[in-house]
């Protein structure tokens, strides 16, 4: 699904992705896990075309996508569910969710689709005429992965879910995010919560410093010495 080689970017002088390359097969689930000013939101604000590439490649089912830019990957069916939420709080429930189909090409299925994220997030449904902004953090985080899934994406691009909610809804959270995988779509997923995001994922890499330094099955990571003593505080 997606392919990336010797990816470089960086923001003026600082150089922020020093040449990665990693893979998502289709209907995976894969973890990019580091810690803080890894590259790992630069990572995915690479992929959907908000940062560009200085060199190296992206591509998408077999296409170089490398400078197709923000609007073309949406239209592409890359969903990016940004760190922080960022939905729009002066719009309702079911405002922000019109807003994650807006590039859609027509509007079939939009109402059933309205309707399957309501049965997802009953919350949601319950407060679909609230503005957004009244909304907890996590019903917020369940509103930003509703957004993303109204463009029926083919992958979808999570920048730290977890963060700020409390750890009971955290543990709802990743289990949302499995069952997305499990319904067909390609996930890839960008994690502080390293041993979470480890035991949920198909395949992992780690980051450090702009670079892959570690990949392999989520366990394998889990047992790592290295990850262990870094990452997992044991
Ligand atoms: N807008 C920006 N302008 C300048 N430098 C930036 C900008 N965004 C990120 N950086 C720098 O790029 C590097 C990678 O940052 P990035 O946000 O991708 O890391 P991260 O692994 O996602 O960390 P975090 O978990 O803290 O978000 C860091 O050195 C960071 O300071």
């Amino acid at each position: 699904m997606l392919e990336i080689s010797d990816l470089v970017c960086g923001y003026g002088q600082v150089a922020a992705l020093r040449g990665i390359s990693l893979s998502v097969g289709e209907g995976q689930l894969v973890a990019l896990v580091g810690a803080n000013g890894a590259g790992k939101s630069t990572t995915l604000r690479t992929i959907s075309g908000l940062v560009p590439a200085r060199a190296g490649s992206i591509r998408l089912q077999g296409d170089d996508v490398t400078r197709a830019g923000p609007q073309k990957m949406l239209k592409l069916g890359v969903a990016h569910c940004p760190e922080g939420r960022r939905v729009f709080p002066h719009m309702s429930v079911s405002e922000n969710l019109a807003m994650g189909a807006y590039l859609r090409a027509s509007d079939a299925g939009l109402k059933a689709d309205y309707e399957r994220i309501y049965t997802s997030f009953p919350r949601l449904a319950e407060r679909r005429h609230q503005m957004a902004g009244t909304l907890s953090g996590g019903e917020q985080q369940m509103l930003a992965i509703g957004r993303a899934l109204m463009s029926r994406p083919r992958l979808v691009l999570f920048d730290e879910p977890s963060l700020g909610l409390a750890p009971n809804i955290v543990e709802q959270m990743f289990a949302i995010i499995g069952s997305i995988r499990d319904a067909g779509t390609t996930v890839l997923l960008v994690e502080q919560n390293a041993f979470a995001a480890l035991e949920l994922c198909d395949y992992a890499y780690l980051l450090e410093a702009g670079r892959i330094v570690m990949s392999g099955k989520g366990a394998d990571l889990i047992d790592d010495p290295h990850v262990r003593a870094a990452y997992l505080g044991s």
